[in-house]
């Protein structure tokens, strides 16, 4: 009887789909011919002002009654799949394959891209600029620990410019290799994913031993060898080394983030909505921040963050991590950078970029 009912909606289903197929492919050839177009000059496969207007006009036409989000992510896809006609990006990122930077990577460029799993953030930094990879994705900052001292260490170092951000929600679990327990001796973590946990882990376990390893995804691949390690990591990592849950959702703070950055030798061209960021430093003077950033104001650039890092010199001098909203080619931005790096001790822009909502 219900199948009676179905079979003709499914037969719809069945017609539309075989319109979207070739829809699809038709674009695929289009794609085909602005990667010969790009190739005859040389030009960047990947444009990520182009995908982020992409993205935002399917949004803002979207009539329903799919949700926009969803709509997003599957022409984020579709984009992706395009693109690797074109060519296959390769992307570095914080692994082993199971990480959230992992997860970061397939957010930001579509799953047709070919992900370069590194050991630690220095080598994603050193595996994009040394051209192994096209871009590296390193987390920035996390909602509840702060900044990702490293990360901002490298970014001052570092040759390549920010291409991207993006923000992803961050939910730990609990995992061992039976789902329970019984005979663990020690809980392995990233230092940031023990930290964001330790509220929870001094109430439930305060005598098991916690160890920092190099990632979530290497506590993942080391409990999955050893019955009396547990791993604080994300559900992804879990499935990949085949670990039973003990808890879910242990991070201390439910609404939990981390923002990673994507670093490549590109520049993006403005989207019609970017966002700056660079590094400042000014003298030990009272007065000083003050008037660094009074440019700002002066020129209606908004700033979106400001944070600081010691510069590790001995005295009481840092460095001013700045976002501020607009591209460095609009003449607003351009002209209160102009006069930023007038009066810094230090200036680096680290790159402009699409703006992307959380
Ligand atoms: C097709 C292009 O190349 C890539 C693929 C895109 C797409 O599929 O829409 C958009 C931007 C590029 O990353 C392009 O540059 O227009």
């Amino acid at each position: 009887m219900t199948d009676d009912k179905l079979k003709p909606l499914r037969e719809q289903i069945d017609a539309i789909d075989a319109q979207l197929l070739d829809l699809l492919n038709r674009r695929a050839r289009v794609a085909q011919e602005v990667g010969h177009v790009k190739a005859e000059t040389n030009a960047p496969v990947f444009r990520p002002e182009r995908e982020a207007q992409v993205l935002r006009k399917v949004a803002d036409n979207n009539p329903g009654p799919l949700d926009s989000h969803d709509v997003q992510t599957i022409f984020r896809e579709i984009m992706s799949s395009c693109r690797a006609l074109e060519r296959r990006v390769t992307v570095a990122y914080l692994g082993p394959s199971g990480t959230f930077s992992e997860q970061a990577v397939y957010l930001q460029f579509g799953r047709a891209v070919e992900g370069l799993p590194c050991a630690t953030i220095d080598e994603v930094f050193r595996a994009a600029e040394a051209g192994t990879a096209d871009f590296g994705v390193v987390p920035v900052e996390n909602s509840s620990e702060g900044a990702i001292n490293r990360t901002l260490d490298l970014l001052l170092q570092t040759t390549l410019s920010i291409s991207g951000e993006l923000s992803i929600p961050i939910h730990h679990s609990l995992m061992t290799k039976s789902g329970a327990m019984d005979g663990v001796t020690r809980i392995c973590a990233h230092s940031q994913a023990l930290a964001q946990c330790q509220a929870w882990l001094n109430q439930q376990y305060p005598n098991i031993e916690r160890q920092a390893v190099a990632s979530n995804g290497e506590a993942a691949r080391l409990a999955s060898e050893d019955p009396a390690t547990a791993a604080i990591a994300g559900e992804i990592a879990g499935q990949r080394y085949n670990l039973g849950i003990v808890k879910a959702h242990v991070q201390d703070d439910p609404h939990n983030r981390t923002r990673f950055a994507v670093v490549g030798r590109l520049q993006p061209a403005p989207s019609g909505k970017d966002q700056t960021s660079l590094v400042l430093a000014v003298p030990n003077k009272a007065g000083a921040v003050h008037n660094l950033l009074a440019p700002l104001a002066r020129h209606g650039v908004s700033m979106t963050r400001f944070e600081s890092r010691p510069a590790r010199i001995g005295t009481w001098e840092y460095y001013f991590y700045v976002d501020v909203e607009g591209h460095a080619e609009e003449a607003k931005v351009s002209a209160a950078l102009v006069e930023l790096r007038q009066n810094a001790a230090f200036f680096k822009l680290l790159g402009s970029y699409p703006f992307t909502l959380d």
